[in-house]
């Protein structure tokens, strides 16, 4: 039974994987910039589904890391899309690591990120109605 340190997470459950000694410093903490770029996937994810199309990254909101990940955590992202405007959409997304081979989850970090729809030319394009 998984335990959650910092709360639950908020949204759904889109993104799992493993953290590498690739990933990690010498010290074997997790680059913050690898922990983004999975947020970013995710979000690709999510976003793209809800626009039903392509979409990109405008923006990611303040960031803070609270917690580190280390190797063989397993990362798992959280997205909620929060508002859809035009043609964007944010997205609140939660970073959790579930500790190596423990049960143990602890937020590592999260944000906001703005994601706009786009049509075949890479214009922003209008999100559909759900
Ligand atoms: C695959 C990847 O994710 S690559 C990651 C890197 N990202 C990129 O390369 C994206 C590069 N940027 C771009 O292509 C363009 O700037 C775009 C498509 C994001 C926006 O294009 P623009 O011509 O500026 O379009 P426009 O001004 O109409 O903005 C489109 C929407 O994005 C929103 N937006 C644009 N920039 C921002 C920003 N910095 N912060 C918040 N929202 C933003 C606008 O408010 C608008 O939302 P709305 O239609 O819901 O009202």
């Amino acid at each position: 039974m998984v335990q959650y340190a910092d709360g639950q997470p908020t949204g759904e459950l889109t993104l799992r994987t493993l953290a590498m000694p690739a990933d990690a410093n010498a010290a074997g903490d997790i680059f913050g910039g690898w922990v983004m770029a999975q947020m970013d996937l995710a979000c690709g994810i999510r976003a793209a589904e809800r626009a039903r199309g392509r979409v990109v990254t405008a923006a990611v909101k303040e960031m803070a890391f609270a917690k580190p990940m280390k190797i063989g955590d397993t990362l798992c992202i959280y997205t909620h899309v929060d508002r859809v405007g035009r043609t964007s959409m944010t997205l609140k997304v939660e970073a959790w690591a579930q500790r190596y081979l423990s049960d143990m989850m602890e937020k590592v970090t999260d944000a906001d990120f703005v994601m706009v729809a786009l049509d075949g030319q890479g214009k922003p394009k209008p999100v559909p109605a759900e």
